[in-house]
């Protein structure tokens, strides 16, 4: 049924890491752990194996809103996200110097944590896009980078394609994929 699939893409809201859901035994977790916990279950699930996974971080612009006020490392699987910031507005004072915001911190960060997992898993590379559904041009660039990986995947298959060396660890640049 899946044989023929190329890639599969995984969405979950960047704001998830502060809201809660109920398991299917009635108790309260986390929304982001929940959904680690389902990523890896598909990861790692026969079906899937060898299979590449685009994660698509959605909600990006709410999650670039509450990492201001609600901390990321509340959430326990972030609990070492702790970037230095300055005491001024940091989103003010990021956009005005043309730095990442605390929001574009996190998404790095997370992105980090999903790569790592992934790799623990299937000693491969994960792809990672952020989007914001509301704002279709962004939508749209997850789904152009999704095509991309296609494209790449027929024009360049490479022997080492498997391996994971630091650039593909941090390979989650804003500007090259999402609007
Ligand atoms: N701000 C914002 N809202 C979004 C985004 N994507 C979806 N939504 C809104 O989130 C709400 C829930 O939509 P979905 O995410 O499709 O539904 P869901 O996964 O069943 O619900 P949640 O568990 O609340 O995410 C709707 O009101 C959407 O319009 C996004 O990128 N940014």
């Amino acid at each position: 049924m899946f044989a023929d699939v190329q890639l599969v893409v995984f969405c979950i809201a960047g704001s998830d890491y502060a809201d809660v859901c109920e398991t299917p035994d009635g108790k309260f977790a986390n929304k982001m752990m929940e959904g680690a916990k389902l990523f890896e279950s598909l990861v790692s699930h026969p079906t899937f194996h060898g299979m590449d996974f685009l994660l698509v971080l959605n909600k990006f612009d709410l999650l670039d809103k509450m990492v201001e006020s609600s901390r990321l490392a509340n959430c326990e699987w972030f609990n070492d996200f702790d970037p230095v910031v300055s005491r001024h507005s940091w989103q003010e004072q990021s956009r005005a110097n043309n730095c990442a915001t605390m929001g574009q911190m996190a998404f790095h960060y997370i992105a980090l944590k999903f790569k790592r997992l992934f790799f623990s898993l299937t000693r491969r590379k994960l792809y990672v896009a952020l989007a914001n559904s509301l704002d279709s041009d962004s939508a749209g660039a997850a789904f152009r980078y999704a095509r991309e990986i296609l494209k790449w995947k027929e024009e360049m298959p490479s022997p080492d394609e498997d391996t994971l060396n630091t650039t593909d660890m941090y390979s989650t640049d804003l500007g090259s994929y999402s609007g």
